[in-house]
């Protein structure tokens, strides 16, 4: 009786061992004649509108199918985008089906600081978005890469340099989620072959896009505030020490790990960060280049959040894997996007 059992569900569901799927699932995403047929999810987002046109110069504008569920999609992202909804399991599938799709970046989420005001909001699309975009990657032999958070993290963790491997115990909805990404994840990749990848980023600092609703927010907003009125109310007190990362870096690191061969890699979700700095420090780099630039805090609930995550990271496993490296730390990040905000409002360098 079991074995007939056992052979139903295997027709039902084909399962691999972890090797040959492994083989299976994965694809050399640097091979110019075969290039990776992408849908990245959460394409209109903080990092998708960025990641977007990265994958695009990188693999050819059509082999990457930008897709959300907001109906319109940036300007900057041109070429395919489908308007979906992760929840739906069945539009997703079509899509994939339609674009010959091996490949999903899986960005689409509801952030740490939206998830406090609206829990359930965050529970439903964080968790369900990634089971079916896994469970379409079992089906369909695709490979997955959906970032974790450091987020993950909780008051419990070590604050200070939080290494790779330890307790991983949140209090947001967020990072419990995160937590749940991870394991999902590397359960798939255990029990179907699923080449599933992730990293845990930090707080993600851009010029070009606005972010959606995370408690590291204010460090991209500081400097859109610094341009347009010299003046910045921090929610976050001035000594909120969080680990950060520029948006270069990420696309770099991203690329890096997805691109990294199978046998190099000894997790499936690493830790990764940039550098760490308070609101404080951060305004006083941004005083060196807008002097006038004046800050005050005014802290609220995302306080807490914050104060529940790590001060810095140990990224030195996927600096030993992938060969991990940031190339910017404050300073040259901070020169890098004042000149990027001034030059795209036409206001003179200094
Ligand atoms: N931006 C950051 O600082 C960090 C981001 N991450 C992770 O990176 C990924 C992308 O984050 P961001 O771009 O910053 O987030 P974001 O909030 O800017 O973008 C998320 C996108 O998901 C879309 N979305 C929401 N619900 C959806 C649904 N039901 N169906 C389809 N799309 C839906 C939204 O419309 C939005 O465009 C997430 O997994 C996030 O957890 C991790 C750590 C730091
Ligand atoms: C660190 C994150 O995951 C995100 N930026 C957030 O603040 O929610």
């Amino acid at each position: 009786m079991f074995s007939a059992f056992r052979r139903k569900i295997a027709l039902a569901s084909p399962i691999v061992s972890g090797s040959r799927s492994r083989r299976l699932f994965s694809t050399q995403l640097h091979n110019i004649a075969n290039p990776p047929r992408i849908l990245v999810t959460g394409a209109v987002g903080q990092i998708g509108s960025e990641l977007v046109p990265f994958l695009r110069k990188r693999y050819g504008v059509n082999n990457v199918i930008a897709s959300d569920v907001s109906e319109i999609h940036s300007s900057s992202a041109e070429g395919p985008y489908v308007q979906a909804d992760i929840m739906k399991f069945d539009k997703l599938d079509e899509v994939i089906q339609k674009h010959d799709i091996n490949f999903v970046i899986h960005l689409a989420c509801v952030l740490s600081a939206i998830g406090e005001q609206i829990p359930v909001l965050a529970l439903k699309v964080n968790t369900r978005g990634i089971e079916n975009i896994l469970e379409l990657a079992r089906i369909n032999k695709l490979r997955v890469y959906a970032p974790s958070s450091i987020a993950i993290y909780g008051p419990t963790t070590p604050k200070d340099e939080t290494p790779q491997e330890c307790v991983a115990r949140p209090t947001t909805i967020y990072g419990i989620t995160k937590v749940y990404t991870e394991l999902i994840g590397e359960y798939y990749h255990q029990r179907f072959g699923v080449d599933f990848r992730s990293l845990r980023y930090p707080g993600i600092i851009s010029s070009e896009a606005q972010p959606g609703g995370g408690t590291t927010d204010y460090a991209v907003e500081i400097y859109h505030e610094a341009i347009a009125n010299k003046k910045y109310t921090c929610f976050l007190k001035e000594d909120t020490k969080m680990p950060m990362m520029y948006m270069p870096d990420t696309l770099r690191g991203t690329i890096q790990l997805i691109e990294a061969p199978e046998e190099t890699l000894t997790q499936r979700s690493y830790n990764l960060t940039g550098m760490s700095f308070t609101p404080a420090e951060m305004a006083k780099e941004i005083q060196k280049e807008i002097p006038e630039f004046q800050i005050d805090y005014s802290p609220d609930f995302r306080q807490a959040i914050a104060e529940s995550w790590p001060r810095s990271i140990d990224d030195s496993v996927a600096r030993r894997d992938w060969n991990w490296k940031p190339e910017f730390n404050l300073s040259s990040m901070t020169k890098h996007i004042i000149s990027r905000l001034r030059e795209k409002k036409n206001l003179p360098s200094t």
